[in-house]
């Protein structure tokens, strides 16, 4: 099972259990994690949900032999049907507190992921990264407003254009997690925000969540589909291909053939 998923004391937890390929998420992985989300939704015994990796790895975001494999419309037409959209759209769209806890990389789909969560804490080993722009691609998931927002343009520009890592003190400093946490304490004490979580009154933690992002639900719908018209055409372009095959051969890519 490449996504462990439980219910427990009213926490749907959902572990990224793919080491042998750092996490890299499939297809299959984003669909059950909607699946899970979506069930939880439904729920009244899950009041909160904890996204979580192994100690070494958050997850190295989407896989990449999945987008060599996908061929998909280039105008981003069909993005409803595709799991990784499922996934997206189920968890920033879910009124149940979700808490991630990050240690080691969190990359691409990894750190995207987190500005759809409510309580992020990252582990003192942790490192963000948004390399979009070195494979090709662009941001995607509204990530292009939602760090604007968070870091500011300055700085939010770094990190999508230059796709450079970051580590946990400046993930902190720029207001993309709440709380930096040892690395051998990340997992109990992110189940025991989200037990707090529980234990609160549920109708008050909907109302707060929902009035907290209801001023950027249109904006966050129509980053979505702007990113998404520019990312399905790069995914079939040139660029995108020359980067997944360097990394897979274990190479830099050229890009200095593109215009
Ligand atoms: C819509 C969503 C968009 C996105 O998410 S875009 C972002 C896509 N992700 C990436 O570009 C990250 C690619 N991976 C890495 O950069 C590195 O990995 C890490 C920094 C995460 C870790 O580096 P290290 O510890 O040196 O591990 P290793 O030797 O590179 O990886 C171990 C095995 O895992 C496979 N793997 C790693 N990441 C992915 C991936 N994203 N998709 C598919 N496979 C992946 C490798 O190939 C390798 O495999 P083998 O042992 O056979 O050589």
């Amino acid at each position: 099972m490449d996504i462990l998923s439980s219910k427990t004391n009213g926490v749907l937890t959902l572990e990224f259990n793919r080491p042998e390929r750092k996490n890299a998420i499939t297809s299959a992985m984003y669909q059950s994690m909607a699946d899970a989300i979506n069930d939880a939704e439904q729920d009244a015994a899950v009041r909160a949900i904890l996204i979580v990796g192994k100690p070494e790895i958050f997850t190295a975001g989407n896989d990449l032999e999945d987008f060599m494999k996908t061929s998909r419309p280039a105008d981003g037409s069909g993005i409803e049907e595709r799991s990784v959209y499922k996934f997206m759209m189920a968890l920033s769209g879910s009124t149940k507190p979700v808490v991630a806890a990050v240690a080691g990389a969190a990359v691409g789909i990894g750190t995207t992921l987190l500005m759809h969560c409510d309580l992020v804490y990252a582990a003192d080993n942790a490192k963000f990264s948004m390399p979009f722009v070195q494979l090709g691609l662009c941001p995607e998931f509204a990530s292009s407003i939602l760090l604007t927002q968070i870091a500011g343009y300055p700085r939010a520009a770094e990190k999508l254009m230059l796709g450079e890592a970051f580590l946990a003190q400046e993930a902190l400093e720029m207001g993309l997690v709440s709380k930096i946490v040892p690395a051998a304490e990340l997992r109990a004490f992110a189940e025991g925000q989200a037990a707090k979580l529980v234990a609160l009154p549920a109708s008050s933690i909907r109302a707060t969540k929902q009035l907290m992002k209801a001023a950027r639900k249109g904006p966050v719908t129509e980053a979505i589909a702007a990113e998404n018209k520019f990312f399905g055409a790069m995914l079939a372009a040139p660029e995108a291909k020359e980067a997944f095959t360097a990394f897979f051969e274990k190479r830099k890519p050229d890009f200095s053939k593109f215009a």
